[in-house]
């Protein structure tokens, strides 16, 4: 007999999605619409509401860029989304971290943490992040977040999280090796320009990461900005962000920067935005979500089982700050030194089921091993290289060091 297949649903299995709740507002019929396409779509979003409601699957978006000046209706498009992916995922599905600079615009979904939300585990931190110091910590987090994904994904030998989450589901893959279900993650920037303000070529170089290669294993990114001329938006980050919505640019050079033509449709009506859909320019328009819907359906989600706290991001230790002073190094620096020349995979997870750690404690280990010239530097989803090819160099390396 077939082993029962395992379902994320099961954490809350009375969980009742806020359908009921949309029935008294005016946008209900195209939620409705939304709710049935559930079936045909990993991440259903409401794309654009003209005369019809178009619906896309934001799994095949992979990064969206929301491009436009002071109020034209890029967080009403934001919220559209947010509010498409409330309505019909589950807790255990999805989880958002918001940048909110302008500090107002997500409070309405602060009340979600422990349903929908992931931050640092620092409790001191906000869950939707407003404070500019906090960028840079919680980016590197959700980049180590996907390294570990991705080493989830090689181990079970798969190319997607879609394709990993099945196998999971199927039973195919074993918890007590770190496996677990994998929810989508989406980051939502609510103004770029104000994401940059410190270390800006660094938060770049981490989100540029992030934008590259986060979407295989669920890590979406969301980018709005109005700051259309300058330099805010790099061109290395723009060239990642391939699905675009512009609204209301009066200059030909920016149409042709952001849309790659200068030819496009005039843009008369409140909330009209341009997008690019297979070479061709379309108009959509925002679906114009109204507070008390969005209140009402926080209000019903709130009221339902919860998780403990919200979704921890893994810990995000600046490695530069750290001393390898003698005392400060792990008492299982030798073990894991060995273990990784042995094995010459400058594999974090390897380290982790090896020697049955934290996600955390192995990859301060890898910094350490790092430091004392054993792995070469982090490269992005990729594993670290091995320095060290034999257990004689190390023997003398290890002997130097202490
Ligand atoms: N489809 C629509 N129909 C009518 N009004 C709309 C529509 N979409 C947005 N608006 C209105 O446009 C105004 C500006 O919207 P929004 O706050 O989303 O803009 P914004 O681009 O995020 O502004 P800012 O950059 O200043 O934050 C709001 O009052 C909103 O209600």
């Amino acid at each position: 007999m077939e082993p029962l297949k395992y379902s994320p649903l099961l954490d809350f299995p009375n969980y009742s999605f806020p359908l009921s709740e949309i029935d008294q507002y005016r946008s209900n019929q195209s939620l409705k619409t939304l709710w049935e396409a559930k079936k045909d779509h990993t991440l259903p979003i409401i794309w654009s509401k003209t005369n019809e409601l178009v619906i896309r699957d934001f799994a095949e978006l992979k990064n969206l860029l929301v491009v436009g000046p002071p109020a034209c209706g890029k967080s009403t498009f934001l919220h559209q989304l947010v509010i498409s992916l409330l309505l019909t995922k589950h807790p255990a599905e999805i989880k958002f971290i918001f940048f909110d600079f302008k500090k107002l615009e997500f409070s309405v979904y602060n009340l979600l943490e422990n349903h929908f939300l992931a931050k640092l585990p620092n409790g001191n931190n906000q869950s939707i992040v407003s404070k500019t110091d906090n960028v840079l910590a919680t980016l590197n987090a959700l980049a180590i977040d996907m390294e570990l994904r991705y080493d989830l994904l090689k181990d079970a030998a798969c190319r997607n999280i879609i394709e990993y989450n099945d196998k999971f589901c199927s039973r195919l893959l074993n918890p007590q090796k770190g496996h677990r279900y994998l929810s989508h993650l989406f980051l939502v920037v609510d103004e770029l320009a104000d994401m940059l303000i410190i270390n800006k070529s660094e938060v770049n170089r981490v989100l540029e990461n992030v934008l590259r290669s986060g979407y295989k294993v669920g890590i979406q990114v969301i980018i709005s900005t109005n700051q259309i001329m300058g330099d805010t938006l790099s061109p290395g980050i723009k060239s990642l962000i391939q699905h675009r919505i512009v609204f209301r640019l009066t200059d030909k050079r920016d149409n042709r920067k952001f849309l790659d033509t200068e030819s496009v449709p005039k843009l008369i009506e409140e909330g009209e935005f341009l997008y690019l859909d297979s070479g061709k320019v379309k108009k959509g328009r925002t679906f114009n979500v109204e507070l008390p819907l969005i209140e009402a359906l926080t209000t019903n989600i709130v009221k339902q089982k919860d998780y403990p706290g919200p979704y921890l991001l893994p810990e995000y230790i600046d490695s530069t700050e750290e001393a390898l002073a003698i005392e400060d190094r792990d008492p299982l620096f030798k073990e894991a030194a060995i273990i990784i020349v042995q094995s010459q995979q400058g594999s974090t997870s390897v380290l982790q089921r090896r020697m049955k750690l934290s996600y955390n404690r192995a990859g301060r280990l890898m910094d350490q091993l790092e430091l004392a010239g054993i792995v070469g530097p982090k490269m992005g989803s990729r594993v670290r290289e091995v320095l060290i090819k034999t257990e004689n160099e190390l023997e003398t390396i290890l002997n130097d060091l202490i």
